[in-house]
């Protein structure tokens, strides 16, 4: 979709801000590119919609070469957001969001209803919000405001360039959340630039690492964590990287252990006979349609059914869930093991358990398998004993 090939730009000062540059976003791909301020990512991106011109190579989208393009065509099929949003302060938040579809020549009707849609799908009331002018929202509002006009001509490639850098960290994760699920629906080829490592790998299908106008390692999320490829990306990912790799780690089914199961109208003392059995301390218990209703332990099962003495698990993630938020559920419900289902809805079906120790193993297991480019279920790692 988008593709460089040994691009270099040079500035009339002599510095090198893009070095022989050669990557390839496809379509429908989200590629961040991260790295320390300096070294070129903004040049990179503003070459994709000719706001600046290489010195060498080219750029192809789609396979036309942009040079070839007549600026103002190309900019039709790139959305920008920028970090200074640079709405205009004197057109309502509705009228700032139709500026393209306006410019396109749509009818004023069908430009407002585009716009209006837009607002809702980033997550501002038109009602609400449509008629104030940008100085009457917050700075996440505004960068919503942004995007929903960069999105407004429903162009198929998005650059931004730092679009969640002004605000604090509270609003910028739930900005990203929010870009998240957006994307999921348009599905938009985005060239991301960050200094961020951390929104780098949370936002990114692939990442590309600069360095000095150079790109270091262009990789998945979890292998630019898990298997830096110099020196310098390690250093720039940061010693704590095993740790950020939790959060591009997904649960997978091999993870998950199985524990003994138990059903609500079971007798007790039939389950506990199973416990025993199996030298459990607990089980899982679950409704008679087989969906997760809570847990129950051995010492409980007195008398009675399981249904009277099992307790609710609120523990519980789907697979496909990453191991950050994991850790998390086990904490804040300061659970020793959660449930995993295979969905989120009300008919999804118990699949395992996950414990701290499988929780570490996958990771490890995760680390192993991009380092040598196999699926995680099949490397094996050496289990520390439990003591
Ligand atoms: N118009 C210009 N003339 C000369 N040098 C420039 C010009 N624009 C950028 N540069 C230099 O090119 C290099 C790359 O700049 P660029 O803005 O692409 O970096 P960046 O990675 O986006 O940085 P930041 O994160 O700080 O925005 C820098 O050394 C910068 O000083």
């Amino acid at each position: 979709m988008i593709r460089f090939e040994h691009v270099t730009k040079r500035y009339p000062d002599g510095t090198t801000a893009v070095d022989d540059l050669s990557f390839e976003v496809a379509e429908g791909e989200l590629v961040t590119l991260v790295g320390p301020s300096g070294c070129g990512k903004t040049t990179t991106m503003k070459m994709v919609n000719r706001l600046i011109e290489p010195t060498e190579g080219r750029i192809l989208l789609d396979g036309e070469d942009i040079a070839k393009l007549d600026p103002v065509v190309l900019r039709r099929r790139i959305g920008y957001v920028i970090q200074q949003v640079g709405l205009f302060p004197h057109k309502t938040v509705l009228e700032n969001t139709a500026t393209v579809p306006s410019l396109l020549g749509w009818p004023r009707r069908k430009a407002r209803e585009r716009a209006t849609e837009l607002l809702d799908l980033v997550g501002l009331d038109p009602k609400v919000h449509g008629d104030r002018y940008p100085d009457q929202l917050s700075g996440g509002q505004r960068q919503r405001v942004g995007v929903a006009r960069a999105l407004a001509a429903d162009p198929p490639v998005l650059l931004m360039d730092e679009p969640f850098g002004a605000v604090d960290p509270v609003v910028r994760e739930r900005l990203q959340a929010e870009f998240l699920r957006l994307q999921s629906q348009v599905r938009k080829t985005v060239l991301f630039v960050t200094h961020d490592i951390e929104e780098a790998v949370r936002l990114g299908d692939r990442i590309a690492v600069y360095g000095n106008g150079r790109i270091e390692q262009f990789d998945s999320p979890a292998s630019v964590l898990g298997a830096p490829a110099s020196p310098y990306v390690a250093d720039f990912v940061g010693s704590d990287r095993g740790l950020k790799r939790l959060s591009v780690t997904p649960i997978e089914p091999g993870d998950l252990v199985a524990p003994p199961v138990v059903h609500l109208d079971d007798p007790a003392g039939r389950a506990a006979d199973r416990l025993r059995a199996e030298n459990a301390q607990w089980a899982v218990v679950l409704d008679g349609d087989g969906t997760l209703h809570g847990w129950v332990s051995a010492e409980a099962l007195t008398a009675g059914t399981v249904r009277d003495h099992s307790r609710r698990m609120e523990a519980w993630l789907p697979l496909g869930a990453n191991l950050k938020q994991a850790f998390s559920v086990m904490l804040q419900h300061d659970a020793g093991w959660i449930a995993v289902l295979d969905g989120e809805g009300a008919d999804a079906r118990f699949r395992g358990v996950l414990t701290p120790a499988r929780l570490h193993e996958a990771l490890r297991r995760s680390i192993d398998a991009d380092a040598r480019d196999v699926p995680r279920d099949e490397v094996e790692v050496d289990t520390v004993p439990s003591v």
